[in-house]
């Protein structure tokens, strides 16, 4: 990964202009690969549970809503490359909330897997339920990924749609407040997914 300060600070300016930033090559290919192959066994074994909307007692399936398959991540995870991962995460969050002020205190994520032919409407990550979630990321991991294997993500801007191609080893970053769509999967589609949360994930429970 190019840990550069530079590319961070040039995420910090795009967050506050334009609401995003997409940073390629986040991971490197060997990395992808290995964490594609985790997530592939960990589907197989049945650790993949059908993704819903809502928290807790307003949690429900709606297949017409989305149609993901999702493992959440631990905190310690045992696989060395998910634990890098976590950490550059971690190192990512306290960089930006040194120079933005954003309040951020954790994170949460986890394995997504969208099968063929699946989709996540328009929705928001920062809603009622999800008051804490400040900025959302997406690490993609579609190996030679190609126009018409679909499963683009779209992000309602001010004055634009942008389409998001979901290619391996590149790393989204929006304002969860931000409307967005992931557009129907012709090939299933693998990413991790999280959240910097603006309250310690132990208490998100509370208001
Ligand atoms: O995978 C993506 O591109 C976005 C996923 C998403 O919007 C979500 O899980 O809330
Ligand atoms: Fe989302």
């Amino acid at each position: 990964m190019k840990n550069d300060i530079s590319i961070k600070e040039a995420a910090i300016d795009q967050l506050a202009e334009l609401g995003y930033f997409i940073w390629d090559d986040f991971l490197p290919a060997s990395s992808v690969k290995e964490l594609v192959a985790f997530a592939r066994g960990n589907r197989e074994d049945g650790n993949f549970k059908k993704a819903g909307i809502g928290k807790q007692v307003l949690f429900q399936v709606d297949k017409s809503v989305r149609g993901d398959y999702i493992q959440w991540i631990d905190k310690d995870p045992g696989h060395p490359t998910v634990k890098h991962f976590m950490e550059e995460i971690s190192a990512l969050k306290d960089y930006i909330n040194q120079s933005c002020y954003l309040g951020l205190k954790d994170f949460e994520t986890h394995f997504a897997i969208y099968p063929e032919n699946t989709f996540y409407k328009r929705h928001v990550d920062r809603f009622q339920q999800n008051a804490h979630r400040v900025l959302s990321f997406v690490l993609y991991l579609n190996i030679n990924w190609q126009k018409g294997d679909g499963g683009e993500l779209a992000l309602y801007l001010d004055n634009e749609k942008k389409l998001i191609d979901p290619i391996a080893g590149r790393l989204l970053l929006f304002r969860s407040e931000l409307e967005h769509e992931v557009l129907l999967a012709h090939k299933s589609r693998f990413s991790i997914t999280g959240w910097m949360l603006d309250k310690d994930m132990s208490l998100t429970f509370l208001p």
